[in-house]
């Protein structure tokens, strides 16, 4: 079968343009059609940072995608950021508090705050927002039934490891936990804190790490990730440089020039699609329904990696 509306189409409306916004319309439905069959049952995690969580209507446009996502038949996981959300927080509270090679320094009292902040706010209000268009939308953290277990990491900075403090990486996931929500229609939304293997504390995980890990864990088709830029720029700043695709191998050599939050971000998208996932996208969060966009359209936008 065609999908596509042809000019014969338009043409037919002539001047009418309540005909022609219709037909229009009917375009984009049309065109998500074979993106409608092909993902139908995948399971797509999502990160959504902090950074694109700034305005009321974006966050409700996100909510709006998610549950569009499983209505649609897609099985979609959300793991949520919270960073300017900690760092206001520290500053109502006057921590100190910077970022080394894109992490947060955390003391034993950030770690206090950032599990606060993550699981005691920004993940609830998350839920919240997805909820009010049905009770499917669980919210859960890397604590939970075994999810996550974490080890201590360093960053690299000018190729220097440099002490961050109680900051993890995951070196184990347990999903069923997840699975059992999506066996049961829900949508997980996942915080990002994880409890310390062979310890007894937690460490605090960057979403787009943790993103990753869980990604591949589940066997996940795609990594979306909304941030606050339209992708990545192979040349940052230089609005020319935006890379809409790119392989992995060819990333590996360009994450030693990148800098700050887009280090472990480009790191969990090469760990996703190194561990199997399909492809992994960076979309801008700012621009309202980048998600369905990227999803169930030909061109999408931002940035995409495949393995
Ligand atoms: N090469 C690059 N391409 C795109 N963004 C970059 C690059 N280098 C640094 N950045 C910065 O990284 C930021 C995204 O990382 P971060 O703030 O951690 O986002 P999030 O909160 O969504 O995880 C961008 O807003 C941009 O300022
Ligand atoms: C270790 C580390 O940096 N953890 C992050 C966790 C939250 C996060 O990753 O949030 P975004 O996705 O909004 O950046 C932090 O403390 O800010």
């Amino acid at each position: 079968m065609s999908t596509d509306l042809s000019s014969a189409d338009l043409s037919s409306t002539g001047s009418n343009p309540r005909l022609r916004t219709a037909v229009e319309k009917a375009a984009v439905l049309v065109e998500a059609l074979p993106y409608l069959e092909q993902f139908h049952g995948s399971l797509v995690v999502v990160k959504y940072g902090g950074n694109a969580m700034v305005d009321e209507t974006l966050t409700r446009a996100f909510a709006a995608d998610v549950n569009f996502l499983r209505l649609a038949g897609l099985r979609p996981v959300v793991v949520h950021g919270g960073g300017p959300q900690i760092s206001r927080m520290l500053k109502r509270l006057n921590i100190a508090s910077e970022f080394r090679g894109g992490l947060r320094v955390t003391t034993p009292e950030v770690m206090e705050v950032v599990r606060m902040v993550l699981t005691g706010s920004v993940g609830r209000e998350l839920v919240g927002l997805l909820n009010a268009s049905g009770p499917h939308a669980v919210g859960l953290s890397g604590e939970d039934a075994g999810l996550f277990t974490a080890r201590r990491r360093h960053a690299v900075v000018d190729g220097e490891p440099v002490d961050v403090g109680l900051v993890g990486d995951v070196v184990a996931v347990d999903p069923r936990a997840v699975q059992d929500l999506l066996e049961a229609g829900r949508i997980p939304v996942v915080a990002t804190v994880a409890p310390e293997e062979d310890g007894d504390g937690v460490l605090n995980v960057n979403a787009d790490t943790a993103a990753a890990a869980l990604a591949v864990a589940l066997g996940a088709r795609k990594l979306v990730v909304l941030t606050d830029v339209e992708g990545l720029y192979s040349d940052w700043p230089d609005r020319s440089s935006l890379v809409s695709q790119i392989g992995a191998a060819e990333l590996e050599q360009l994450l030693p020039t990148l800098e700050s939050g887009m280090v472990p971000k480009m790191e969990a998208c090469l760990r996703a699609v190194r561990g199997g996932v399909e492809a992994a996208h960076v979309v801008d969060g700012r621009v309202p329904h980048t998600l369905l966009v990227e999803v169930f359209t030909e061109s999408g936008v931002g940035t995409m990696v495949l393995p």
